[in-house]
């Protein structure tokens, strides 16, 4: 194991995305022919920690890959951003995460996704990376895995005074509430936010109302993403707890995808370089990062290298 402590440590998924494009979306029972198939790494957890990782963090990953194909290519994809891969671990019981997603050329797509060996990520593999997760700076965890896995993590880094980010991405509505007191940022989107509060989020008002719920739950800061509006920012440390509207600079729009999982991966490691500076002004940043990463086609393959970003990001 390193000896040194990590920045960033993320617990969460990997998935391997197999994207067909075509004319239109096939029908049940029917078969067609698309012009374009490529392969491209995803997953929340593991988009996240390579985002973390390119701005120049020392990252581990700690998940669990399918002993297939996919999961080799996953980790040498890790091992190429020089995510550590010490707690990655391989089961023959289950496959690489994966996600069939067809797109057509309107851009609409359709997904399914199977969790595979992700849903295997456990207590035990939590006591092994332990020593990782407990002297990190910053740990990140996400809800592709298993909840109760996610949970124990957040409780796990909080108790030994790790800053922990919780994204609680795909949202479920009845979410335990010991996620938001483990949570020092709870940074989620609009909808996962309307979903969690039961509240309409449309306006920029509405996210602050929703983060003053969430923040009410007992997370110590909110952050809200709002697409191409930026983000709000909520502290509880704030009297009154104001929430701040942290906007972006415009820039032209090719593909979201990822843009929330490169927000996150950038604002870990704000957090963990920069402890002491505002929580606003790492969302300022990270929206920048999160902007550069929507000009380029793809998820991982848009999100951009600290040499790659104005020297005044870092
Ligand atoms: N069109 C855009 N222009 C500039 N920045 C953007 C744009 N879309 C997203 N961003 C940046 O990315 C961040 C996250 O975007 P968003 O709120 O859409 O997350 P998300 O819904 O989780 O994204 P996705 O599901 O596409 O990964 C925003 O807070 C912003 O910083």
């Amino acid at each position: 194991m390193t000896e040194e402590a990590f920045d960033v440590v993320v617990v969460g998924s990997c998935m391997t995305d197999l994207v067909s494009q075509a004319p239109r979306l096939p029908k049940a029972g029917e078969t067609i022919h698309g012009h374009k198939f490529f392969i491209g790494f995803g997953g929340k957890g593991a988009n996240q920690c390579i985002q973390a990782a390119r701005m120049g963090a020392k990252t581990a990953m700690v998940c669990k890959v399918g002993k297939d194909f996919f999961g080799e290519n996953y980790i040498q994809n890790f091992k190429d951003n020089g995510v550590s891969t010490d707690f990655v671990g391989q089961t023959a019981d289950s496959a690489t995460g994966a996600a069939s997603i067809i797109v057509n050329d309107a851009g609409e797509n359709a997904i399914v996704i199977v969790a595979g060996a992700n849903l295997l990520l456990g207590g035990e593999d939590l006591r092994r990376a332990l020593p990782a997760l407990s002297s990190a700076k910053v740990l990140v965890c996400q809800l592709e895995i298993s909840p109760d896995t996610s949970l124990q993590a957040l409780r796990q880094a909080h108790e030994n005074n790790v800053k922990t980010i919780f994204n609680p991405a795909p949202a479920i509505p009845d979410l335990d509430p010991d996620f938001y007191r483990a949570s020092d940022v709870f940074c989620c989107n609009e909808s996962e936010a309307e979903l969690l509060t039961g509240a309409a989020v449309a306006s920029i008002e509405d996210a602050g109302q929703a983060g003053q719920e969430l923040l009410r739950r007992g997370c110590s800061s909110v952050i809200i993403t709002l697409g191409s509006r930026g983000c709000v920012v909520l502290s509880a440390q704030e009297p009154s707890s104001p929430s701040h509207h942290v906007p972006t600079k415009p820039v032209t729009t090719v593909d979201t995808t990822g843009a929330g999982d490169s927000f996150i991966g950038a604002l870990a490691f704000y957090m963990a370089h920069f402890p002491t500076m505002s929580l606003e002004e790492m969302a300022r940043r990270a929206n920048q990062v999160a902007g550069v990463s929507v000009q380029t086609i793809g998820t991982q393959t848009s999100y951009p290298s600290k040499k790659d970003l104005p020297t005044d990001l870092f």
